[in-house]
Order: C-alpha cells, then sequence, then structure tokens
C-alpha cells in the first residue's frame, strides 16, 4: 500500500508493508523492516496480551532493525473502549520510556490514522529515539574533548541507504550555524562535555559531508550502543 501525506510544505510517500502478526511468521519480520524508514505496531486496546506481545517487537527492532528505524505504536480499536484491557496512560508512558511514537487509532472509524503519519513525518521524529535540541551558533566545543576521538554513522539521504562509519578527532572552535538539528538521545544522557564536543564535530561533519544527513544514527564512541535499550 501507499499512503501519502502532507506535512507543512512536505510530501511524504509511505511505502507500506502489512507483516503477519502471528508468531508463526515472525522469522518473515526481518524481510519488512530490514531498510524500513519507520515501524508502526499495532495492538489492540481489548486484548492485553497484544500488548505485551507488541514489546517483543520493540525489542526485536532494535536488536535488528535499522539503527534509525522510527516506531510508533498505535493502540487500535479505540472505539471500543468500553471493553478496553490496556490503559492509555500505561501505554503512552511505555511509549515515551521507549521514546517512540504513540496514537490510540480506530481502522474501523478512521481515527488517528492520518494524524499517526503526519507524527511519523515530523523532522523531530525523523529518527528513532533522538530529541530535538538547538545548535547554537558560537557554542565553543570545550578544551578537554579536542583532540578526542568521534565515532559517527553517517546514512545518506535518497532512494539507495548508504552508510558510512567515520572516526575523527575533535577540534577546537564554535558550532557553525545549521539551525535546528536533532541530537541523538544517548547524547540527551551523555555528560555536558562529552555532548558538546560531538555536537561540534557534527557541526564540522556537515560542512565535509553536505549530502550527508548527519542527524541520522549517531554512536557515541564512549556510551553504550545507544539502539539497545534495557
Ligand atoms: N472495532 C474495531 N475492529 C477492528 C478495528 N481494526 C480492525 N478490527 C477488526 O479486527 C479484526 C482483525 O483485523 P485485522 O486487520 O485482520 O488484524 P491484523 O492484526 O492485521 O491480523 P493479521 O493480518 O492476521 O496479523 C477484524 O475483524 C477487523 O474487522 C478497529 O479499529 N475497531
Amino acid at each position: 500500500m501507499t499512503k501519502t501525506v502532507q506535512y507543512q510544505n512536505e510530501l511524504h510517500k509511505f511505502l507500506i508493508w502489512d507483516t503477519a502478526g502471528q508468531e508463526r511468521f515472525r522469522a518473515l519480520a526481518p524481510m519488512y523492516y530490514r531498510g524500513s524508514a519507520a515501524a508502526i505496531i499495532v495492538y489492540d486496546i481489548t486484548k492485553e496480551e497484544t500488548f505485551s506481545t507488541l514489546k517483543n517487537w520493540v525489542r526485536e527492532l532494535r536488536q535488528h532493525g535499522p539503527p534509525s528505524i522510527v516506531v510508533a505504536i498505535a493502540g487500535n480499536k479505540c472505539d471500543l473502549t468500553d471493553v478496553r484491557e490496556v490503559m492509555e496512560r500505561d501505554a503512552k508512558d511505555y511509549a515515551d520510556s521507549i521514546h517512540a511514537i504513540f496514537v490510540e487509532t480506530s481502522a474501523k472509524n478512521a481515527i488517528n490514522i492520518n494524524e499517526l503519519f503526519i507524527e511519523i513525518s515530523k523532522p523531530k521524529n525523523s529518527i528513532h529515539g533522538c530529541q530535538p535540541a538547538v545548535w547554537r551558533q558560537g557554542l565553543q566545543t570545550p578544551k578537554t574533548a579536542i583532540g578526542a576521538k568521534a565515532k559517527l554513522l553517517l546514512t545518506t539521504r535518497g532512494p539507495t541507504l548508504m552508510k558510512k562509519q567515520v572516526v575523527l578527532d575533535v577540534a577546537g572552535g564554535p558550532v557553525p550555524a545549521i539551525g535546528n538539528c536533532l541530537v541523538p538521545w544517548s547524547l540527551l544522557h551523555a555528560k555536558r562535555t562529552q555532548r558538546n564536543w560531538l555536537l561540534g564535530t557534527l557541526g564540522r561533519l556537515q560542512q565535509v559531508f553536505p549530502n550527508a544527513d548527519l542527524c541520522r544514527g549517531l554512536w557515541c564512541a564512549k556510551g553504550p550502543h545507544p539502539w539497545l535499550l534495557t
């Protein structure tokens, strides 16, 4: 299936594969999520066990899915709230804890379906596990970070997925002005100095690799693997 949604001035066209959710088809799932930009994991708000199963899918995506995949959770059948088994608050809390998009939907009554795709289209959500932040011109790379090594995984935009891992030395100097950018989740938990030098490095990388989407997948050399949440 395809679906096109407009977010601000951009049209986002989604090519959608609907996998079979049953356990016996599980081995086929990687064929669907390999190379995917986003995954919508659907559970049934009237069946608690579907919510538990969803957590296994999240784990699988984290471990074997593309590192920058956007994860959205849809609590479907919200037209049947009278027989609900999963509280909206619980599902939202879980989604927040894994930095996933969350909406309750009704496929039957077409509730929140478009909204879900619009959420996925938003740049702030376009990198799984990332939070928006502002790179400010003039922000100095701390002296303590100069000479340290940053390890980054760059994923290019465009039809062909290309990945390149680079290790580079952090140089001093101000962060270039590149407007609003995204800071990976792992960085939000990194020490302030570590965060700042990576931001500085990203700014410089943007000049070296103008076609690379630097925001897509960044490995912090010092932290744990950022895509594997425990
Ligand atoms: N009330 C209600 N029923 C729904 C809704 N969405 C789906 N259903 C019903 O739930 C049943 C299962 O829907 P499917 O779309 O086959 O579910 P699925 O998870 O894709 O199933 P598989 O393809 O077998 O993995 C069908 O009887 C649908 O009519 C909804 O939003 N509200």
